[in-house]
């Protein structure tokens, strides 16, 4: 559905949308997407600005943007909706939670499932990094707040990223401070940003960085002040989309495709590794470990 806002901005919410099979269409598979009208129900928001081709994504998953199957099925098809939009050029990805852009994979999708669940909740991550990696239009990271892990890698899929200069927030793959691993497409867009040795150290001791050393590291491209995190990113933006289009996309092709074609090759025995790490018994004790430390933080 699209109501318009003001003039050339259109609101863009996917609503309850329902995936009719598989996931969204890339590469070999594809996908029917519908969308009923049922835009309070929505975990984003998008603005189109059709002026300048410039949409901006907002996340709003409460509290934290945790990422749960239905939030990624919905980013997914409006990602898809988009890219489908001839007058849509560039996204901007951000949150519209205070504080944070992401806190990653939801814990409670891996934590005391059947197999069965945890391998449709896998193909719905799958999904969301194969579409965002492998995306042909711009994509910026406006990161206005924390993004471990899952969060972490929706930053690293984006051309561009942008971070609030809060020593509050920090962002990383933090896997392995909960006693799980990072797979392989995950480490591969990691090290693809920042290196072999920086991805290497960043991976084992899974570090969290504030903007300033993420900075240092290039895991994000600059630090601004927080309220000028959006602007920044449209002005970003109107950088890249002064690049002939076409010479553009190629070269980002060029660059992400050998790593797409890694995880299209075996999406299946991805998902079978998923499934037999995290029902380990000693995978869901430390996973129930870290959920309690959550908790308990707070008291
Ligand atoms: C051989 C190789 C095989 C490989 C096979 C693959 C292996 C598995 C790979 C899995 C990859 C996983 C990726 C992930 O993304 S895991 C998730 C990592 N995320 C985190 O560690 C973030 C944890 N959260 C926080 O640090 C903080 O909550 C945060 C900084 C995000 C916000 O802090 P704040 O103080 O503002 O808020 P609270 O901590 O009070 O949180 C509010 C409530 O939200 C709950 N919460 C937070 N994060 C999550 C989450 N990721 N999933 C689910 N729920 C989350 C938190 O518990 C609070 O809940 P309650 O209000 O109910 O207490």
């Amino acid at each position: 559905m699209a109501a318009v806002l003001r003039r050339g901005v259109k609101l863009i919410s996917s609503g309850s949308s329902q995936l009719l099979s598989g996931g969204c269409k890339h590469g070999r598979t594809s996908t029917l997407c519908i969308s009923s009208s049922r835009p309070s129900s929505s975990k984003i928001n998008v603005e189109l600005d059709s002026s300048t081709g410039i949409a901006v994504m907002r996340f709003q998953n409460p509290l934290v943007n945790s990422l749960n199957l239905d939030f990624l099925t919905e980013i997914c098809i409006s990602l898809e909706k988009l890219e489908l939009d001839k007058s849509c050029r560039g996204v901007i990805l951000t949150s519209a939670q205070p504080k944070i852009f992401s806190a990653g994979l939801d814990i409670l999708e891996m934590y005391g499932k059947n197999p069965e669940h945890y391998a449709a909740f896998w193909k719905s991550v799958q999904e969301i990094w194969l579409k965002l990696y492998g995306y042909s239009k711009i994509t910026i990271a406006a990161i206005n707040g924390s993004s471990p892990a899952g969060g972490c890698l929706i930053a690293l899929t984006a051309d561009y990223r942008i971070m609030a200069d809060n020593p509050r927030y920090t962002i990383g793959l933090n896997e392995t401070q909960l006693g799980i691993v990072a797979p392989f497409w995950f480490k591969d867009t990691m090290l693809n940003t920042v290196g072999h040795r920086t991805a290497e150290l960043s991976l084992q001791f899974g570090l969290m960085y504030t903007p300033s050393d993420a900075l240092k590291i290039n895991l994000v491209d600059l630090v601004v002040p927080e309220e000028q995190v959006l602007s920044t990113a449209t002005e970003t933006m109107t950088k890249f989309l002064a690049i002939p289009g076409h010479a553009r996309e190629i070269s980002k092709s060029m660059m992400r495709k050998p790593v797409v074609d890694r995880l299209l090759s075996c999406r299946d025995a991805d998902i079978k590794n998923f499934v037999s790490f995290i029902s380990k018994d000693s995978i869901q004790k430390s996973l129930g470990q870290y959920l309690s430390m959550l908790k308990q933080k707070k008291s």
